[in-house]
C-alpha cells in the first residue's frame, strides 16, 4: 500500500528474463555434457570476484542490482537422515532433486552480489557454482562467516539450473535447505577432515575458544564453539555455563528464541545466576514479551541489588508494558526521537485499542471496532514487524539499489521491499515463536507447506514470505509530520512513491475502501491508526490502499488494485465512477484543464473570480450523486483556491461559503458556514481527509474570528486539531505546524 510498484521502466528487463526462463525450461531434465572444467570455472570465478570487488569500491550512483526470483518451489521438509546422496555430475537442469542430498565443500571464498556465490566441489571432485539467497546482510554477518574455503555444506533437495551468465549452478532460496556440517560428522569423508575439529578437545577448551570469539566480536564462531563444547559431554554444571555463554552469542545474532531457552528460562532453579536472568530478560524484551520481561528483571533487582543495569532495563521494560497495555504513548518524545534516528526504528511497544480481527461476510478477515469511537480517536499504534528504511535523501538508508523481480507473477520489489524479504526470512528463521503473526497474513492462492520444523531448525518458505509481502506491505515516509509540513509548504510530497516500507501485522488485516473510515500515519517504524469518522460499535475498518484522485480513468484505478491485490473495488465511489459516461469524464477533464490553466496563468490578485466560479459550477454539474455519498475529488482543489483568495481579500463571508463547498466536495456535511451565522458551526459527517483539510478548518477559524463569531472560531480550531491528529498521528506538534501555514498562519 503506497509502495512504489511502478516497474514499467524495468519491463524490458523482466521480459528478457522471462525469455531466459522459458529457454531454460526447454532444457528441463537435461543432464548437461558441456560443463566447464574445474580450472576454467575457477578462473572465471576469480575474475568475477575481482570485478565485483572493484564495483564495491567505486559504487556508481543510481546503480541498480537486479535479481530474479525463480518459479516458486517449496522448501525441503525431510530430515537429512531420510535423504539420499547425489553427485554434481548426476544433477539435471531445472530440476528440484526431491529426496536427494548433496554434500559439498567450498573451494573458493564467497563473493557477495545480490546473493552469496562460491564454487563448491563434491566427493568426486565435480565442481559447481553455489548461489545462496536470503542470507544476512554483510553488515550483520560477513559472507565468510557463512561460507569460506573448506566449509562443508549439505544442500537438501538441490535445485540445479542455468544461471544468468549461461553457466550451470545450484541455487538455494530457503535457509533451511542449506546445512553447515562439522568436519567430524559421520557423513564427511576422511579426505575432507583437514582442519582441527572439535573432536578430542575438551568442552572447557572449546568454551574458552567460544569466549575468545565473543571477545573478538565473532558471535557466529562462538556459537559453533559452544555447540561443539556441548557435544564433548561436559558436566551438568559446565553445560549450564556453556549454554549461558551461548545465550549471549545468540542474543547478539538476533536468535532470541534460542537465546531465551539457553538462558535457562523459565525454570532458573533455586539460585538463578545473574547472567541467566539478564540474558533471559533481554531475549524476552526483543520478543515483545514485556510482562514476562518485567517479572524476570524484578527478580534480578531483588537477588542482585548491585547490578547497575537491571533497574534501567526494568524501567525501560515497564515503559513498554505501559504503552502496550494502556496506550500510554508520549507522542512528542516519539517525534523527537524519530527525527534523530537513521533508520528510525523506534524502541516502542504496540498498543491495540478498541479493535479486533474477525471474519467478514465477503472479504476474508477484517478489523472491527469493539466500541463506538469518534473521529480522531486512536484505534491502534503498531510497531513494525519488519521495516526497511530508505532515506528520502537517499544514501542514508539500508536499501535503495536493489530490484528483485518475479517474472512468474510479473511483480517486482524495488529498493526497501527487496531488503524486506531478506530481513523477514531471517527473522522468521531466527525467531520462530513469533513467525505465525506474519505467516498467517493474507497470501492469495499460494499454498504453504504444513511443516514448520525439520532436524530442530525452523522451515521458512521464502516464496510464501515474498507473496505475503506483496499483498501486505505498506510504504511509509520517515514521518507523516514531515510529509504534512512539506505538502502544506507546497514542497510537493512523494507520498505516493514511498521507498521505505514495512509490515504491520494488525494493520494488514484492514480491507480496502476508497471511502475509508480510518487513516494510517507514521512516526518512523510506528504506524498510528485513527478513526476518520464517528463509527458505531462493530463497524469494519477500511483503509484506502490506493487513493483515486478523481481525475484518472476508473479503469486505471481498478487496474492498480487488481494488479496489487487481485480484487476490484465496489465502493460507492468506484461504482459511481463506473456509471459515469465517458462523455462526462471528457467534459470534466476539459473543465479541469481550463481551471488549471487559469490558476497557473494568474496571480491571486489577477484571477478572474467570476470565470472560476462559473467553471466550478459547471464542474459540479458533471456529478449527479450528492457529494455526501460520492465525494467530488477533482473539485476540492480549485474550490480551496477560491477560499484562499477570499480570505486574503478579507471577504470572510465568501471565505466561509467557499470553504463549505470545498469540504462538501470531499464528502463532509457541515452546518453553520452560511452567511447568516445563525447556526453553530458543526461537522455533521466527516468526509475524505487530505492534508489540506487542516488548512480548511484553520481558514474557517480565521474567518469566524474576523466576523466576531468567537465560539465558532474555537470550534473550527478544534476540528482543525482533530483533522491534524488524524493526518499526522498526534497533535503535540499542532501549534508549531499551523503557525507555519502560508495562508492562514
Ligand atoms: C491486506 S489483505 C486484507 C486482509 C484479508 N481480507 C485477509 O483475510 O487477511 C488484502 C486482501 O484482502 C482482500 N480485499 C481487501 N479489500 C477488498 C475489497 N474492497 N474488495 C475485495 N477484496 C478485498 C483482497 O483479497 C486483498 O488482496
Amino acid at each position: 500500500m503506497d509502495v512504489d510498484t511502478d516497474l514499467r521502466e524495468f519491463f524490458g528487463m523482466i521480459n528478457r528474463q522471462k525469455q531466459v526462463l522459458l529457454d531454460a525450461k526447454s532444457r528441463k531434465g537435461e543432464c548437461p555434457r558441456d560443463r566447464k572444467s574445474r580450472d576454467e570455472m575457477y578462473l572465471r570465478f576469480v575474475v568475477g570476484c575481482m570485478a565485483s570487488s572493484a564495483k564495491r569500491q567505486e559504487p556508481q550512483e543510481n546503480m541498480i542490482h537486479s535479481s530474479f526470483m525463480p518459479a516458486a518451489y517449496p522448501p525441503c521438509t525431510s530430515s537429512v537422515s531420510s535423504l539420499q546422496s547425489i553427485m554434481i555430475k548426476d544433477l539435471c537442469l531445472e530440476i528440484h532433486h526431491r529426496g536427494k542430498l548433496l554434500l559439498l565443500r567450498a573451494i573458493t571464498p564467497p563473493d557477495r552480489l545480490t546473493g552469496i556465490i562460491c564454487l563448491v566441489e563434491d566427493e568426486d571432485e565435480g565442481v559447481a557454482t553455489l548461489q545462496i539467497y536470503q542470507q544476512d546482510e554483510e553488515t550483520v554477518r560477513k559472507a565468510t562467516q557463512i561460507v569460506d574455503v573448506g566449509t562443508i555444506l549439505l544442500v537438501k533437495e538441490p535445485y540445479f539450473k542455468t544461471m544468468a551468465n549461461g553457466e550451470y549452478g545450484l541455487r538455494v532460496d530457503h535457509l533451511s535447505d542449506l546445512v553447515e556440517v562439522d568436519e567430524d560428522a559421520a557423513i564427511v569423508p576422511q579426505t575432507w577432515r583437514l582442519r582441527r575439529s572439535g573432536k578430542g578437545i575438551s568442552a572447557d577448551s572449546l568454551k574458552l575458544e567460544g569466549n575468545a570469539a565473543i571477545g573478538q566480536g565473532d558471535c557466529w564462531l562462538a556459537i559453533k564453539k559452544y555447540t561443539n563444547a556441548l557435544k564433548q559431554q561436559p558436566t551438568q554444571q559446565e553445560a549450564e555455563i556453556i549454554k549461558r555463554n551461548r545465550s549471549l552469542a545468540l542474543l547478539r545474532t538476533g536468535q532470541y528464541d534460542a537465546a531465551l531457552s539457553n538462558s535457562g528460562f523459565p525454570s532458573f532453579g533455586f539460585s538463578p545466576p545473574e547472567k541467566s536472568l539478564f540474558r533471559a530478560s533481554e531475549a524476552l524484551y526483543h520478543l515483545g514479551k514485556f510482562a514476562e520481561c518485567c517479572q524476570v528483571l524484578e527478580q534480578l533487582c531483588v537477588k542482585y541489588p548491585a547490578n547497575s543495569e537491571a533497574p534501567t532495563s526494568l524501567a525501560r521494560a515497564r515503559r513498554r508494558l505501559a504503552e502496550h497495555s494502556n496506550g500510554n504513548i508520549d507522542f512528542a518524545s516519539l517525534q523527537t526521537r524519530a527525527k534523530r534516528l537513521y533508520p528510525p526504528r523506534m524502541d516502542h511497544a504496540t498498543y491495540l485499542g478498541p479493535v479486533e480481527i474477525r471474519d467478514t461476510n465477503d472479504l476474508g478477515r477484517g478489523v472491527f471496532v469493539t466500541k463506538a469511537v469518534e473521529a480522531g480517536e486512536l484505534l491502534f499504534c503498531e510497531k513494525a514487524f519488519s521495516y526497511a528504511y530508505v532515506s528520502e535523501q537517499y544514501g542514508r538508508g539500508n536499501a535503495g539499489t536493489k530490484l528483485l523481480m518475479n517474472p512468474e507473477t510479473g511483480r517486482g520489489f524495488l529498493g526497501g521491499q527487496a531488503d524486506l524479504l531478506q530481513m523477514i526470512v531471517q527473522k522468521l528463521f531466527k525467531c520462530p515463536s513469533i513467525a505465525s503473526s506474519f505467516t498467517n497474513l493474507y497470501h492469495g492462492s499460494y499454498m504453504p507447506i504444513k511443516a514448520h520444523e525439520v532436524d530442530g531448525e525452523s522451515i521458512v518458505d521464502t516464496f510464501l514470505a515474498e507473496r505475503i509481502i506483496s499483498f501486505n506491505v505498506f510504504g511509509c515516509p520517515h514521518s507523516s509530520l514531515q510529509t504534512h509540513r512539506d505538502t502544506m509548504a507546497n514542497k510537493g510530497s512523494n507520498k505516493h512513491k514511498q521507498h521505505s516500507c514495512g509490515i504491520w501485522t494488525t494493520a494488514s488485516y484492514i480491507n480496502h475502501s476508497c471511502l475509508n473510515n480510518c487513516h494510517r500515519t507514521f512516526i518512523g517504524d510506528i504506524m498510528i491508526v485513527r478513526a476518520t469518522k464517528d463509527l458505531n460499535v462493530n463497524t469494519e475498518l477500511r483503509f484506502c490502499y490506493q487513493l483515486p484522485t478523481g481525475k484518472e480513468d476508473i479503469g486505471e484505478h481498478q487496474e492498480t488494485l487488481q494488479k496489487g491485490w487481485e480484487f476490484t473495488c465496489t465502493c460507492t465511489l468506484c461504482k459511481s465512477l463506473e456509471e459515469t459516461p465517458t462523455s462526462t469524464f471528457a467534459t470534466r477533464r476539459k473543465l479541469f484543464t481550463q481551471l488549471s490553466r487559469i490558476c497557473a496563468g494568474h496571480t491571486m490578485n489577477s484571477i478572474p473570480m467570476r470565470k472560476v466560479e462559473r467553471l466550478l459550477k459547471s464542474l459540479s454539474e458533471t456529478y449527479d450523486r450528492p457529494a455526501s455519498e460520492v465525494p467530488r475529488l477533482a473539485l476540492w482543489d480549485p474550490q480551496l483556491m477560491l477560499a484562499r483568495i477570499y480570505l486574503a481579500k478579507k471577504e470572510h463571508v465568501k471565505t466561509l461559503d467557499a470553504l463549505g463547498k470545498t469540504l462538501e466536495a470531499l464528502g463532509f456535511v457541515c452546518v453553520g458556514l452560511e452567511a447568516a451565522l445563525s447556526t453553530r458551526f458543526r461537522v455533521v459527517k466527516w468526509g475524505s481527509l487530505i492534508d489540506h483539510v487542516v488548512e480548511m478548518f484553520r481558514s474557517a477559524h480565521a474567518a469566524f474570528r474576523a466576523l466576531g463569531a468567537i465560539e465558532d472560531a474555537s470550534i473550527a480550531d478544534g476540528y482543525a486539531r482533530t483533522a491534524y491528529r488524524i493526518l499526522v498521528g498526534e497533535d503535540s506538534s499542532y501549534e508549531a505546524t499551523v503557525a507555519g501555514y502560508p495562508v492562514v498562519g
